[in-house]
Order: structure tokens, then sequence, then C-alpha cells
């Protein structure tokens, strides 16, 4: 006797989490968290604030879930996404993309209900930037990808920040400038050392398409010009000396393995910088909180 359809294929909750990318949404999460802290939320509005942020958490990974969805034949060509739910056919793109539209909807949902407008409709064009503009058009057409689609990553202390002002700021352009030039020497450090899954799957990352010298050369230049951007919170007055110490330390870090990475080209060398820059955005943005927290009670 046959079994009915769903009892052969039941989609296992920790596959269908795993669409969402949760490792990566965490981050984004925490730095929409500081983004909202930033802005000074008065304590009565304190559930407002958690139930946008989960709502930002709900399409953030929606937006992953697409993004499996649409690049599950390029997945299956690289090593390092041979793993993910829908190449190995553990979730069906039926369910998938279900999956993808509750999350986003219910996280609209929130953002609409208990944050405001501004945050829902940032998050959305958030949403369309990444899982549209940048996995189907940008990524197979140019290098410059990352820098463009770069725009939707360095969006969420902007909607944290938007979420409780209800408006967008100098502030939260400073934090949003810190992750746009963040990204790029993110992703290309790990470009550097998978660039045969990018080759096998046909993409044109900078290693790809200029080579490792000149990726290396640009790393470099990038982590000169997030070292700049980092004194951006201070010199405008949004942060004081002890954020700004934080970062001077974590930024001398990110300079060093990158001027390593650019003599030496060691691939383990880019695996190290790649592991390092998802460590130093967690402290430069918990900085950014601790400078806050500590000056107001001193
Ligand atoms: C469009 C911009 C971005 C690109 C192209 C990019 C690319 C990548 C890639 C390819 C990985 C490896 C994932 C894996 O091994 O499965 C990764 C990991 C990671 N990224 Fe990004 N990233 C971007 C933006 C961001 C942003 C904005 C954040 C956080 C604010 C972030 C945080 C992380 C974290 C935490 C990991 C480690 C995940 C893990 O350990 O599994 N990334 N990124
Ligand atoms: C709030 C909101 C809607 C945020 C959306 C922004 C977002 C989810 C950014 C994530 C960035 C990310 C996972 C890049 C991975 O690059 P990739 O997709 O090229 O990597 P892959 O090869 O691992 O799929």
């Amino acid at each position: 006797m046959l079994k009915p359809l769903y009892a052969q294929y039941s989609p296992r909750l920790a596959d269908l989490w795993a669409l969402g990318k949760p490792r990566v949404v965490s981050l984004i999460v925490f730095c929409a968290a500081v983004g909202a802290a930033m802005a000074g939320p008065s304590l009565d509005i304190l559930p407002n604030v958690l139930a946008s942020l989960l709502g930002i958490a709900l399409v953030a990974m929606g937006a992953a879930a697409v993004n499996c969805l649409v690049e599950r034949n390029r997945d299956a060509a690289m090593r390092r996404t041979q793993g993910r739910p829908l190449v190995r056919g553990s979730v069906t793109v039926t369910d998938a993309a279900l999956y993808a539209g509750l999350l986003t909807l219910s996280g609209l949902w929130l953002l609409a209900s208990f944050g405001n407008l501004l945050a829902c409709a940032l998050t959305l064009a958030t949403f369309f930037g990444y899982a549209v503009v940048y996995t189907r058009w940008l990524k197979p057409a140019t290098p410059q990808n990352i820098v463009i689609g770069g725009a939707a990553g360095a969006m969420p202390p902007v909607l944290g920040w938007a979420a409780v002002s209800g408006t967008v700021s100098p502030e939260a352009a400073v934090m949003f400038l810190l992750i746009y030039t963040w990204t790029p020497p993110h992703f290309w450090a790990l470009a550097l050392y998978r660039h045969l899954d990018y080759e096998k799957a046909g993409l044109p990352m900078l290693p790809v398409t200029h080579g490792a010298a000149f990726t290396r050369h640009t790393i470099l230049l990038y982590s000169v010009m997030l070292a700049a951007v980092c004194v951006l919170p201070f010199v405008i007055g949004m942060s004081g000396w002890l954020y700004l110490a934080v970062a001077a330390w974590f930024n001398a870090g990110f300079v060093w393995r990158s001027w390593k990475l650019y003599r030496s080209g060691d691939e383990a060398i880019a695996r190290d910088l790649f592991r390092y820059s998802i460590k130093y955005l967690a402290w430069v943005f918990g900085a950014l909180i601790l400078d806050r927290v500590v000056f107001a009670i001193w």
C-alpha cells in the first residue's frame, strides 16, 4: 500500500531552521538591537522594541530561505553549500516557498503592528534588496555584487533605529556605513579560500575574475577604509572614549591580518581573517552599547 505523500516526506524542524541561516541572522539581529538601543528607547516601549526585533529576525530568515530556494542549483555545485536542505531534498521547493512566505509575512506584520510603517517598509525593501536584487541579479552578474548588494546587509541597525524612533538619522547612517565597509573584506576573505567552489558554480566573485593578488590588495584597502569609518561614531559625538578604544583595538587586528594576507596569500590567513571579521563586527557593535551604558552609569 502506498503511504500518503506527507507520511513519506516530512520536513524536519532542524532543516527548516537551517534554511533561515540562523547563525548569520543572529549577528544581523544583534546589530539591529544595537541600532534600536542607540536610538534611546524608554522602558515602556520595550515590548514593542522586542516585537520589532523579532519581526526583523523573521524577515531576515525569510530572505535567507528565498536565497536558498533561488540558489539551490548553484548550491549543489559548491562543497560549502552541498549539505543545504534543498540540495539534499530534505525540504521540497513548495515547502521552502511556503515557509519563506510565512516567516516574511509574519515578520512584516509584527513590524507594522508593534513598530511603525517606516521600519516595516525599510525591512521589506531590505528583503527585496537581498533576496531578489542581490541573489537573483547581482550575484551572477558582476564581481561588484557584494559591494552593491552589501547595502541590504548593512540595513539592520537602521531598521532597529527606525523601529524605535520612526525616523532615520546621521547616527543610523554611520552604523550603516560601518557594516557596508566591513562586508566586502568579510566576504572576499572567504571567497579567497573558496574560489574553486565559486568557479565551479560559475559565479563571478573577485578572486575568480581578478585573481587572488588583486583581491588581497582590495581587502587591504577596504580594511584601511573601515578603520577610518570606525572613528565616525566618536567624531559625531555618538560614542565616547570607551568605544574608540575597543574599535581601535579591533581595527588594528583587522588591518594587521589584511596586511599579512596581502603579503603572504596563505589560505590559512584568509580563513583567519574571515573568522576574525565576524568577531570584529560583534565587538565593534557591542562597544557602541557598552560605551553608552558605562557613560550613563558614570
Ligand atoms: C551581502 C552581504 C554578505 C555576504 C555576501 C556574506 C557572505 C557570507 C558567506 C558566504 C558566509 C559563509 C556562510 C557559510 O559558511 O554557510 C558568511 C558567514 C557569515 N556571515 Fe556573512 N555575508 C554578508 C553579510 C553579512 C552580514 C550583514 C552579517 C551580520 C551582520 C554577516 C554575518 C555572518 C556570520 C555571523 C557568518 C558565520 C556563519 C556561520 O558560522 O555559519 N554577514 N557570510
Ligand atoms: C532584515 C533583512 C531582511 C535582512 C536581509 C539581509 C540578509 C539576510 C543578509 C544576509 C547576508 C548573507 C547571508 C549573505 C550570504 O551571502 P550569500 O547569500 O551569497 O551566501 P551563500 O553562498 O552562503 O548563499
